[in-house]
């Protein structure tokens, strides 16, 4: 699949997006800084990627996530848990980096902040019923109702 892609930081150049191995499925982000940015412990911050994309196919969507190491090490995740790209969207790419951890942690400038996934999408058209068609075994049980007898 092509994505046109907008560089919009002249560092990047020597950085374009790329799949770090031909088995990747995130596209790593960077933090678009001038000077390191220091997230005290619970704070959270939108940090510019420098890039900006046009999925234009309604059929597909980005999501992005949080890099496993900097979550589960640091503490450095997402403000808005996962960031959804609409294919629409023509701005800049922006994570919101969240510092859940209990200490300070400063992200340096250029620092890979979170990946990119592409994901198709299915657009559906909603129909309004009073009962469903067919009844399921499951019904409307949820939150833990199977497996208890
Ligand atoms: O982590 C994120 C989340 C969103 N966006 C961009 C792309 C997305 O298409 C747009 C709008 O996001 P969303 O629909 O989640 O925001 P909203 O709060 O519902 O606002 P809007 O009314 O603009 O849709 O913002 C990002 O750059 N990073």
């Amino acid at each position: 699949m092509k994505i046109d892609v907008k560089i919009m930081d002249a560092r990047l150049a020597a950085q374009l997006p790329a799949y770090a191995t031909p088995g990747s499925a995130g596209l790593d982000l960077r933090a678009c800084l001038d000077a390191p940015l220091t997230l005290q412990p619970n704070a959270w911050q939108l940090v510019p990627t420098g890039l900006a994309i046009h999925l234009c196919d309604p059929g597909y969507a980005g999501l992005i996530l949080p890099r496993s190491g900097l979550g589960h090490k640091h503490g450095i995740v997402l403000g808005n848990l996962v960031g959804l790209i609409d294919s629409d969207y023509q701005g800049q790419l922006m994570v919101s980096a969240w510092n859940r951890s209990s200490v300070a942690f400063t992200i340096e400038p250029m620092e890979r902040l979170a990946q990119l996934v592409i994901v198709p999408v299915v657009q559906a058209q909603f129909q309004v019923v009073q009962d469903f068609a067919t009844e399921t075994v499951r019904g409307e049980g949820g939150y833990g109702s199977t497996g208890t007898a």
